[in-house]
């Protein structure tokens, strides 16, 4: 499990994290959702160690963030970020043939080379393999660096919005394959989601965040309701089902009796921590 404990962060003056405390399970889908600002890849990118830990502590499957060596971590913890600048001169399988450095540090063995030739098979990269990344599309860009996660073959997987750039399809396969990866494999795998309804087709677990603190996390099916959600985006939405899921639906003006959606109603608010 991933344990957050007292976790605050800052930048400049600014409070961006309160205090959190949070535990991820093992095994699951995670998702993490909320609005634009809410803290969601701050706090990502401190489990990923992309950002100093200013306060509190964090731990992954028992390792201290704060004091396991990256080579470690690195075999522990796979991260896509959000904005990946990486040399465009670069060929496709050469990109996602790096996910393999912390097994092989410089030397790829037959191993290495099966794991990446899966990878790209995974995300349909088999015919772009030679191209170079400033030739392909930015959804193309997008699955060769999932690829490159992919084919690092951790137990945990951090993703921040893995699903830009990605079209219906894509998005569906990629959300398929990593519910496959945790209920196949018991991989664990943590992802911030903006569409919420792919966290509600395939998130075994939620975690709801604004302003700077969980508001609610557990079970999908208990996070997503339409109080907590309507609350969370301060949107008025409708929770229905599909397939024995929640499916959210938002676009309406009016209620069903004709009345305009002033906002979320107050008895619709619901109390969260
Ligand atoms: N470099 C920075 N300097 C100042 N403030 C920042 C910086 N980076 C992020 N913030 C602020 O920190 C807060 C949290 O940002 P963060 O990117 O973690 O949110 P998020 O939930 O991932 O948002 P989004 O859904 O828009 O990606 C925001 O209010 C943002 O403006």
């Amino acid at each position: 499990m991933i344990r957050i404990t007292g976790v605050s962060h800052r930048i400049g003056s600014a409070a961006i994290l309160h205090d959190i405390d949070l535990t991820l399970p093992r095994g699951k889908l995670i998702a993490l959702i909320g609005p634009n600002g809410a803290g969601k890849s701050t706090l990502l990118r401190l489990v990923a160690r992309l950002e100093p830990l200013q306060q509190g502590r964090i731990e992954v499957d028992g390792l201290d963030l704060a004091a396991t060596p990256t080579e470690r971590l690195a075999l522990a913890m796979a991260v896509m970020g959000q904005q990946t600048h990486i040399a465009s001169r670069l060929r496709v399988a050469e990109l996602v043939g790096f996910g393999r450095w912390p097994h092989h540090r410089g030397r790829p063995g037959a191993a290495d080379r099966a794991a990446v030739e899966a990878a790209l098979e995974a995300f349909g990269l088999a015919p772009l393999r030679h191209r170079f990344l400033d030739e392909i599309s930015g959804g193309q860009a997008q699955r060769a660096h999932l690829a490159m996660t992919f084919a690092q073959g951790t137990d945990w997987l951090l993703l921040d919005e893995p699903l830009n750039n990605l079209d219906m399809a894509h998005s569906r396969a990629l959300m398929a394959r990593l519910a496959d990866l945790v209920r196949g494999s018991g991989r664990s795998v943590v992802t911030v989601v903006h569409e919420v309804n792919y966290a509600a087709a395939w998130a075994d677990h939620v975690v709801a965040m604004k302003n700077g603190r969980v508001v609610a996390q557990g079970p999908a099916e208990a996070v997503l309701t339409e109080p907590v959600l309507s609350a969370l985006y301060d949107t008025p939405v409708e929770v229905a089902r599909h397939d024995d899921r929640p499916l959210v639906l938002h676009h309406h003006w009016h209620d069903q009796l004709g009345t305009p959606f002033p906002e979320a109603p107050d008895a619709a608010r619901p109390t969260v921590h």
